[in-house]
C-alpha cells in the first residue's frame, strides 16, 4: 500500500485524535490500497501551536488549496499560496490542486472561473469548481485525479531514484576498476567469470 499525504484546508476521513491536525483514511483505488493522511493547515494544535508552513510544505506528497469564488481575497491568499508552494518545492515536480468553493452562491461570485483556470495553467495544477455545502461529487472526483497524480508522481520518483542508485554503483565499481582499488580485485574475480561476448552485468 502506498501513502500519500496531501496538505489542505478540507477534511475527509477519519479524524485521529492522538495526532491533531492529522486525518487519516485508508482507500481502496483501482484495486490499490492506499493510505491517506491529510493535514488541516489552518487549525492549531491544542496547546495553540501549529507546524511551521515550510515543514508542512516538505511534509506533503500533494497540495489542496481551497478559495471562496465570492472572496477575491481568498483567491489572492490561494495565488500567494501557490507561489510559496513553487518556491518551496522548486527541485521535483509536486501535484495540486486548486478548489475554487461555493458555487451555489453564484450570484455572490467574484472571482471568475476564466481567472481559476488562468491561475492553474500558471501553476501547472488541477482546477475545479465545487460546493462543499451542495454535494461531494465533484469534490471526490477532484480528490480521485489528485490521488493518481500523486501516486504516479511518487513511483515515478522511486523510479529514479533507484535508477539513480545503480548508476553510482557502476561509476563506484569503474571508478574501483581505474583507480586498482582493493573492491577492484573482486570486481575483476567477477569479470573474468563472465563470458567475455556476453554484455558486462553491474549492480
Ligand atoms: N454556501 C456555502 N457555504 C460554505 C461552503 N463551504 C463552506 N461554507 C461555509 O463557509 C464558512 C467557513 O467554512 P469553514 O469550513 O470553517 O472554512 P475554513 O476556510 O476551513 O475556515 P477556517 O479554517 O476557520 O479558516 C462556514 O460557515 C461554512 O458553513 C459552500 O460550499 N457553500
Amino acid at each position: 500500500s502506498v501513502t500519500v499525504r496531501f496538505l489542505t484546508k478540507r477534511f475527509i476521513g477519519e479524524y485521529n485524535s492522538n495526532i491533531d491536525l492529522l486525518y487519516k483514511s485508508c482507500i481502496k483505488q483501482e484495486d490499490y490500497l492506499t493510505d491517506i493522511e491529510i493535514l488541516d493547515t489552518c487549525s492549531k494544535k491544542s496547546n495553540g501551536t501549529s507546524p511551521s508552513a515550510e515543514t508542512q510544505m516538505n511534509w506533503a506528497d500533494a497540495f489542496v488549496i481551497v478559495y471562496s469564488i465570492c472572496d477575491t481575497c481568498s483567491f489572492e491568499r490561494a495565488k500567494s499560496l501557490l507561489d510559496t508552494i513553487g518556491k518551496v518545492r522548486s527541485n521535483s515536480y509536486i501535484p495540486v490542486l486548486l478548489l475554487g468553493n461555493k458555487t451555489d452562491l453564484e450570484h455572490r461570485r467574484t472571482v471568475g472561473v476564466e481567472e481559476g483556470h488562468q491561475v492553474a495553467l500558471e501553476y501547472n495544477c488541477q482546477y475545479y469548481e465545487v460546493s462543499a455545502a451542495e454535494n461531494y461529487v465533484t469534490i471526490n472526483i477532484a480528490f480521485q485525479a489528485l490521488l493518481r497524480d500523486a501516486k504516479m508522481n511518487q513511483q515515478q520518483k522511486s523510479m529514479l531514484k533507484r535508477r539513480r542508485t545503480s548508476l553510482v554503483n557502476v561509476s563506484k565499481k569503474l571508478g574501483a576498476m581505474f583507480s586498482g582499488k582493493k573492491d577492484c580485485a573482486e570486481f575483476d574475480k567477477r569479470r573474468t567469470s563472465m563470458d567475455v561476448n556476453s554484455p558486462l552485468k553491474l549492480t
